[in-house]
């Protein structure tokens, strides 16, 4: 059939005006003048902030305030692929509240678009969006579940014995061992993370666990602007991504199935939610998937870098030795156990959860600080509008219009020079001098209405992982391509867009020998 010229003419003209119309057109209401809010220019405003999605710290510190001393300070107002996103930069207790206590902003609204690629609503409260937050509660209930407590106190001999055996497969019968973190140590959260949340048949079962890994992180590495918010534009990095979240999905979906199928039943927390029957196959396989996410993406990069920063400080590490030695000798006399006979896993799986939480003081301030330093994603809230009866959301002065995204800078608190001194030096001892003592001079763990649900499992697990390591090896250090140590002066930082996967800028490696003392060091196991 023949096509007549007139219509490839008035095809290509208007794929033209589509294409110029994608690359130059910024929402309308991005330069209105309901506030006086500064925009920040892209080149093609019709795309917006590409480096707002591809590169968010480096972004944020040339687009908004010159002075170093306040990194991301200040309001600021982009487009976004058609939608007006507001960025929040601030220390100021009244505007961190604005955000984080508003019952108008919504979290998923926020996260669906600038993390996941999916537009708003552009609903009120009540409606479609209220749906959507509705459910997402449930899931986030279910999450709460999975890591309470009872469930915390009854896995920790596991997580023990999970870190054990990481580190003897590190040394793999050597006396000692140069340890890629990213090789070495994240697959030890992905395993706590899946032991807690996932499904018991993938802890078990390391070629499976492996698979999962793979499917996870090319779903995560592989998320930037075009993947996420242009997914029809064919491109070799979004097919990786696809494959990821089909492996991930075809894996837990068809466990699941397999499972209920069988009447099998594990120790986990899907099988709760398969013997409540309140989920179905998909809906369970979704909160497994999901789970993994907000377990281990902020988790995993904070935790490695705490071994890394100690690996690069002998005094540290020498203090949360003497630490965890005097801390696991206590805990074993309270229980009226005879420390000496105890194999190594005994003496840490023994300890109580309260002890784990409570005690082991100098390694939580180490973690903390390493979240201070790396955490670099942003709290999104996606605003509707003002819901009824309710005041407009006012920022800093500015009121907010509909059907807008609000979005705010962590670093802005965290690496404030105000707040924090020499912000980028690792000092776990700045807080026992009182710097960043409350929720809002330290928003690492959120604030408001959305605090971390899983703040207790992220520091158990990590603290688990790192006094098993003081506890296991002879020493560990964290250094270059030449073997020599580096120090907290020089550790290399991943960069600081790098939201998730966290990898140091240049080559870092942690050497781990080996307990000396023959007989004497005891038994692991
Ligand atoms: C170093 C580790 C972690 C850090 C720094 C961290 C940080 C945060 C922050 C800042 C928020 C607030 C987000 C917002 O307001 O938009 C948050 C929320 C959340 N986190 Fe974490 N998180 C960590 C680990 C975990 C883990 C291990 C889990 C689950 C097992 C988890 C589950 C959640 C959930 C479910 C929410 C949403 C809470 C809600 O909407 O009410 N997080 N986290």
């Amino acid at each position: 059939m023949l096509v007549h010229p007139y219509t490839l003419v008035a095809a290509g003209a208007l794929l033209l005006a589509s294409i110029c119309y994608l690359l130059f057109v910024p929402p309308a209401k991005l330069h209105s003048n309901f506030n006086s809010v500064p925009v920040i220019k892209s080149r093609f405003p019709g795309l917006g902030a590409v480096g707002f999605f591809a590169n968010r710290y480096t972004f944020l510190s040339r687009s908004t305030t010159t002075d170093p001393r306040h990194p991301h300070h200040g309001i600021y107002k982009f487009s976004l692929l058609g939608k007006v996103v507001y960025h929040v930069g601030s220390t100021s207790e009244s505007v961190m509240r604005s955000i984080t206590t508003n019952k108008d902003l919504s979290f998923s609204g926020g996260n669906n678009f600038l993390f996941a690629g999916i537009a708003g609503a552009g609903q009120k409260g009540g409606d479609a969006q209220g749906k959507i937050d509705a459910e997402e509660r449930k899931e986030m209930m279910a999450i709460a579940k999975a890591i309470s407590p009872q469930r915390l106190a009854l896995m920790r001999s596991a997580l023990t014995h999970d870190a054990l055996e990481a580190y003897e497969g590190w040394l793999n019968g050597g006396e000692s061992a140069l340890v890629d973190l990213q090789k070495g140590y994240y697959p030890l959260i992905f395993r706590f993370t899946v032991r807690l949340m996932g499904m018991a048949e993938y802890a078990s079962q390391p070629a499976t666990l492996a698979k999962l890994q793979t499917g996870f992180w090319q779903t995560q590495r592989n998320s930037g602007y075009w993947t996420t918010l242009l997914p029809w534009i064919p491109q070799p990095r979004l097919l990786t991504r696809l494959c990821g979240a089909l492996t991930l999905w075809k894996m837990v979906r068809t466990d699941v199935r397999k499972r209920i199928k069988e009447g099998r039943k594990e120790e986990d927390f899907a099988q709760n939610l398969i013997d409540a029957r309140d989920m179905g196959v998909d809906k369970i396989a979704r909160w497994v998937i999901g789970a993994l996410l907000a377990g281990i993406l902020n988790t995993i990069g904070t935790g490695a870098y705490t071994i890394a920063f100690l690996g690069a400080s002998p005094e540290l590490r020498a203090a949360c030795r003497e630490e965890v030695e005097r801390t696991l000798r206590a805990s074993a006399e309270a229980r009226g156990d005879e420390y000496e006979e105890l194999s190594l896993h005994e003496r840490l799986a023994r300890v109580e959860l309260s002890e784990w939480e409570e005690g082991f003081e100098l390694l939580h301030l180490c973690f903390k600080e390493a979240i201070r330093l790396l955490l670099t994603n942003s709290l999104n809230r996606y605003y509707p509008g003002p819901s009824k009866g309710s005041p407009r959301l006012v920022i800093d002065g500015h009121p907010i219009e509909d059907d807008v995204y609000v979005t705010f800078s962590p670093p802005s608190n965290l690496h404030d020079a105000d707040s924090f001194s020499n912000p980028f030096h690792f000092d776990p001892y700045r807080y026992q001098r009182g710097e960043g003592s409350t929720d809002y001079s330290y928003i690492a763990w959120g604030a408001g209405r959305h605090k971390c649900t899983g703040m207790r499992f992220a520091k158990l697990e990590t603290i688990v992982a790192l006094a098993t390591l003081l506890a296991y090896s002879d020493d560990f250090t964290t250094v270059d391509e030449r073997g020599e140590a580096y120090g907290l002066d020089n550790v290399p930082l991943p960069d600081l867009s790098q939201s998730h996967w966290r990898e140091p800028t240049r080559y870092m490696r942690v050497r781990v020998e080996r307990k000396k003392g023959g007989e004497k060091k005891g038994r692991v196991f």
